[in-house]
This record gives structure tokens, sequence and C-alpha cells, in this order.
């Protein structure tokens, strides 16, 4: 089956021709660990989760590298450091704030069915030259200040965009124009207003490495540069992240790390996820209309966020709404019962053919659909291909078989309480309390819990309960 993908800078959509099938290679721009994770955060992780399937499956498990980094070293971070922890020294502060965020990032995407990168760098130990010789980020500015490429002013070393002739090919900004729109008096130590940081001094109070320019950071972008070169190498195969990030992130990674190389390209496939929208506008931390991977999953198995946000094809918006997650919870719960009990098959073709093309996650759904029939009236086999399915794409995670006791988790419902209520109502009706038990029915019942009565195998009756 042959994979086609979408890439961003040649806007088509294409074969993909890995530059290596022994090791295909794909780099996704990480969190920066200063706060929770919103459910929009999880978009690039979940969707780029589903291609490291697919590509695992068409090359091997061996043959894929997924790097996803963890930027653990941006002034966010250090605002964030110094309002949490105020009686701290800095690096004690950001240490406490990068660690809870990550290990919570970790928790959250694990949950949501996602597998662990092959590698997740962190930016703070590709800063300085490595005893292990893999890319680091002052490598990368000498090389390009070297090439032509970089300058010092103002305390900073700045990229020189004017240096690179298709300097803005993935956005489409011509160069000229950004020059016409931008503020001169803003950055008046650089050549062009268009030219960003990749390195800055820091004050003594903020966190700095020894370089031979100043005690100080690097930029964002340089970060990413690094990290996927010291993995991937120079030229690879796919890089990713959320539509915002195009510029200008990854603008300037490409122009960064084509520079420092002194290659044509830095990835042969530009991936881009749309975004995950409240009321028709972007969920983002700055608007405020974001809410946490944390509390949802309080509310809401993983499963059920994973499949509400596959329904919707990567590149497309999504509304994210709360009808969305009801139907999409019905849909596993109506799943979950036919696959019960299945062995795991070999994921069906009609899935992966789905998702060959551009990660068509909307098609696989209704391949599944179709799946999920033929095993409902079908044989053993029918099951398991369904029951396989469905684990390959991650919706039946090692933890599903107890899906319904973490459903009732979720819904707050305490399965004791309700098993007490319902050895009282059957000691009414022995006890012909037909009022007592009607009302302790109701009871139950207003907590969404529905009761169907009928007998064991000895004829005696029996109530059994589940969630409504
Ligand atoms: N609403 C969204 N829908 C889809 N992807 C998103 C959304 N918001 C952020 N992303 C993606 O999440 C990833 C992590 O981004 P990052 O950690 O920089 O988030 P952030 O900038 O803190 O979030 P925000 O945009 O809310 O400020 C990036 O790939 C980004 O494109
Ligand atoms: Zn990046």
């Amino acid at each position: 089956m042959e994979l086609r993908l979408h890439d961003t800078l040649t806007k088509e959509k294409r074969p993909f021709v890995p530059l290596d099938r022994d090791n295909v290679r794909m780099y996704v721009c990480g969190p920066t660990v200063y706060d929770f994770a919103h459910i929009g955060n999880a978009r690039p992780v979940i969707v780029f989760d589903v291609l490291f399937r697919l590509l695992r499956h068409l090359y091997g498990a061996d043959h894929v590298t997924y790097v996803r980094n963890i930027t653990d070293v941006d002034d966010k971070i250090n605002d964030r450091a110094a309002r949490d922890f105020p009686g701290l020294p800095l690096n004690e502060a950001i240490r406490k704030v990068t660690e809870k965020t990550a290990a919570q990032f970790h928790a959250d995407v694990t949950a949501l069915g996602c597998l662990p990168p092959t590698f997740e760098p962190r930016a703070t130990d590709f800063v300085l030259p490595r005893a292990d010789g893999k890319a680091d980020m002052v490598t990368l500015i000498k090389q390009l200040i070297a090439r032509g490429h970089a300058y010092e002013a103002g305390g900073e070393v700045l990229f020189d965009t004017v240096s690179m002739p298709d300097y803005g090919a993935l956005s489409g900004r011509k160069l000229d124009e950004q020059l016409a729109g931008a503020r001169i008096a803003v950055d008046a130590h650089k050549k062009n207003p268009a030219d960003f940081v990749l390195w800055k001094q820091s004050s003594d109070d903020e966190p700095g490495w020894e370089s031979p320019w100043a005690r100080g950071r690097p930029g964002w972008h340089i970060e990413c540069s690094a990290m996927s070169a010291a993995y991937l190498g120079d030229v690879f195969d796919i890089h990713g992240g959320g539509l915002d990030l195009i510029f200008p992130h990854h603008e300037n990674e490409i122009a960064q790390s084509r520079c420092a190389h002194g290659t044509h390209t830095m990835a042969n496939y530009w991936l881009h996820n749309g975004f995950l929208q409240v009321e028709g506008e972007k969920m983002s931390k700055s608007l405020g209309n974001f809410v946490t991977i944390r509390e949802l999953l309080a509310d809401w198995p993983g499963e059920v966020l994973r499949l509400n946000m596959l329904k919707t094809h990567y590149r497309s918006p999504i509304d994210w709404t709360l009808k969305g997650l009801e139907e999409s919870a019905k849909t596993l719960d109506d799943w979950y019962e036919v696959a019960a009990d299945a062995r795991d098959g070999r994921p069906a073709d009609t899935v992966i053919e789905a998702l060959s093309d551009d990660l068509n996650t909307p098609q696989m759904m209704a391949a599944l659909h179709g799946l999920r029939n033929s095993a409902a009236s079908g044989d053993e086999g029918c099951r398991n291909a369904f029951a396989g399915s469905l684990r390959y794409v991650g919706f039946l995670s090692e933890s599903s078989a107890d899906w319904k006791s973490r459903k009732q988790q979720a819904s707050g419902i305490d399965a004791k309480q309700i098993e007490n209520l319902i050895a009282e109502r059957a000691a009414a009706r022995a006890r012909k309390d037909f009022k007592e038990s009607d009302r302790i029915r109701d009871m139950i019942t207003a907590m969404g819990v529905v009761l169907k009565d009928g007998k064991d195998a000895d004829g005696k009756p029996i109530t059994t309960w589940e969630i409504a």
C-alpha cells in the first residue's frame, strides 16, 4: 500500500519515499513545559502517534525513529518559576516547574493511548557541546557565524535572514513584505527586522550557559535544529507540529539547519495539524478558552478523547464539544461490547488503506464501523480483525479490559454504593414494600445508572446494572 502525505512546503500530497527504508526518521516539536497541556496541545501528539504507528506497520517497528523534544528552556518557564516558587533560587524553581509539568504531560499522553517516542530529548541537554559528539546549539550557532549567516549585535547573536535567498518558502512570506510591516525602532540592533535570535545574553538572575559570546541562553528555534540533527541527521524524512508553528518556528528551523549544514533541505515532508477550536476560536492559553487534558481525563476515559480527536482529518479544524464527546463515548461502548473476548488479529487492510491516504482518519472511522458490523454478525476471525484494528489505532489500550470500571470511576459512580442500594431494594421487594423498592430504584436512576432485572441460572431473581 502506498503512503501519501501532504507536504506544507510543496503544498501537495505526494507518495512518501523515505531516505532510508531501514531508518525512517520523524521529528515533532514537543511541549514547552511551563503549564499543564490543554486538549489543543494533545492534537499533534495524537496525530503524529497515529503516523508513528502507521510507519512502524509499513517499515517495521525497529525501522522508525521518532523524536519529540521537550522545551525546558524558555522565558515563559522562567516567569512561571519566579511566580510559583519565589523563595527558591531560580535554577531550582525552574527544575521544579519543568519536572512537574513534564511528568504530568507524560501521564496525560499515555492516558490518550500514545506510544512513547523513540527519543525525547530535553533542550537543556543540547545547549553546550556534548561528550558524545551529538549536535548542540552552541556549535550550530558557531557554524552559522562562520558561514556568514549570523552576526552578533546588542548582546545577541542573530540569524541574518537576507543571507538566505529563499527564506520564507515554507510560510510563503516574502522577506520584503516582512520588512515593510516591521517596526524598526524596537529592533534597532538588527540588520533586518525579520532577523531572529539564536542566542541572547542572560542577566545574573536568569538561567544561562557560558558561551563564546556572553553568558546567555538559546532562542527557541535553534533548540529544535540541534535536537533534530542530534538524533536524525542533517536531513530527515518528516517534520511535524501544529499549524501555528509554520511561522516563525519552522521557517526559522529550516533557515538555521540548512544554512548551518549547507543543505537544500531540512526535512522532505512538513506536516501540520489544524487547530482544535472552541466556538470557532483556536484553543489557547493566552485566550483563556482552554481545558486541560488532565481536567478532561477526570470525566472521560482517554480513549474517548482520542477517538473524538481522530473523527476529524488532521488538517481540518475541530470544534471541541460536549456533544461530540458523548457520541464518541457511545461509539466506544458499542465497539468494546462487540470486541469483548476477541483475540487480537492483524489490523484490517481497510484501516491501513485509509491511514495511508494522508492519515484519512474519518475514512478509518468508517472502516472501523464496517468491521464492527462484520464482527457483530460474523465469526471469530472478524471479531479478531476488529479487535486487532482497534488496538492498532490505539483505541484498545492495555487497560481497556477494565473499560467499564474506568468509565464508572470517571463518572464518579461508586460501584459499592450501587450494589448496597440494589441489595436494599431486593430486601424491600422481598418484604413486598414496593413503595420503598421503587424509591430506591428512582434514586439509582437519578445517579445515571440503569438497572436490569433478570433471573440467574437457578431461576432466582437477580439485578445487574450499568451506566446510562
Ligand atoms: N488549539 C490547538 N489546536 C491544535 N494544536 C495546537 C493548539 N494549540 C497548540 N497546539 C500545538 O501544540 C503544540 C505544543 O505547543 P506549545 O507547547 O508551544 O503550546 P503553547 O504555545 O503553550 O499553547 P498555546 O498555543 O495555547 O499558547 C504545538 O505543536 C502547537 O502547534
Ligand atoms: Zn520545534
